[in-house]
């Protein structure tokens, strides 16, 4: 096996291995977790005014939307991922937003919503080590995303998962994104820049 695809099948292994523990935690859990999360996300030092990017959740995912709420309720601009051409373009989300079916079951802010530039980004992950190293879904997209915001900002990348989804070490590559931080709803984890 190469180098490459010796962390490639790593990485396929640690991403199954975290969904399948995430599949065992019960609806109730699920609802529990997502609300002390929303708590541990409305004490993080925001800056306000910024707009901020989350998730419309899938499967089994932890809720980000009780976060959501506090953070519009203090007057935060909101968007969500949509795939457009392969890649991730972020839309507003607000009270009129009419959202559609997009591939893989998740559902997104149709054209007609504005595109924003997040400056502070919810970001949705398999599994994830205390460095701040993810693993998506595989498809690069977030990678992709955070790494052309880049160019012309800073965005603050906040991951946001169970705890149950921790892993010792995801193993990392040069294209992978490292998050500032990471809220479960146990915890705040800083990783170290
Ligand atoms: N809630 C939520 N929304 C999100 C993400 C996420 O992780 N969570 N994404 C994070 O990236 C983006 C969508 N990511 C995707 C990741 C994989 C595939 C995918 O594997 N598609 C397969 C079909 C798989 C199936 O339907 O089971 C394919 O294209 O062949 C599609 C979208 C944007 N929205
Ligand atoms: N900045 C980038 N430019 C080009 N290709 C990229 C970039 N980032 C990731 N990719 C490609 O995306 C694919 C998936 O990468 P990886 O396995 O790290 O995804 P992931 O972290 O699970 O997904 P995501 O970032 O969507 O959550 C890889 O083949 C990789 O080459």
């Amino acid at each position: 096996m190469t180098a490459l695809s010796e962390i490639r099948s790593k990485k396929a292994e640690l991403r199954r291995a975290a969904l399948a523990r995430r599949g065992t935690l019960s609806a109730e859990e699920r609802i529990e977790a997502s609300l002390d999360l929303a708590g541990r996300i409305g004490g993080l030092d925001i800056p306000p005014g910024t707009a901020v990017s989350a998730f419309w959740p899938i499967r089994d995912e932890i809720d980000p939307r009780p976060a959501m709420q506090i953070l519009a309720d203090r007057g935060h601009a909101l968007c969500l991922p949509a795939i457009v051409d392969g890649e991730l373009v972020f839309r507003r989300l607000d009270s009129e937003t009419q959202l559609v079916q997009a591939g893989f079951g998740t559902v997104e802010p149709g054209p007609s919503a504005p595109v924003l530039s997040p400056e502070v980004m919810l970001v949705p992950l398999a599994a994830f080590d205390r460095r701040g190293h993810r693993i998506g879904y595989g498809k690069g997209y977030y990678d992709r995303a955070i790494a052309k915001l880049r160019r012309s900002g800073d965005p603050i990348c906040i991951g946001i998962a169970f705890s149950i989804q921790e892993v010792e070490e995801v193993p990392f590559e040069d294209h992978d994104e490292p998050l500032r931080s990471i809220v479960t709803e146990g915890a705040v984890i800083h990783c170290p820049e």
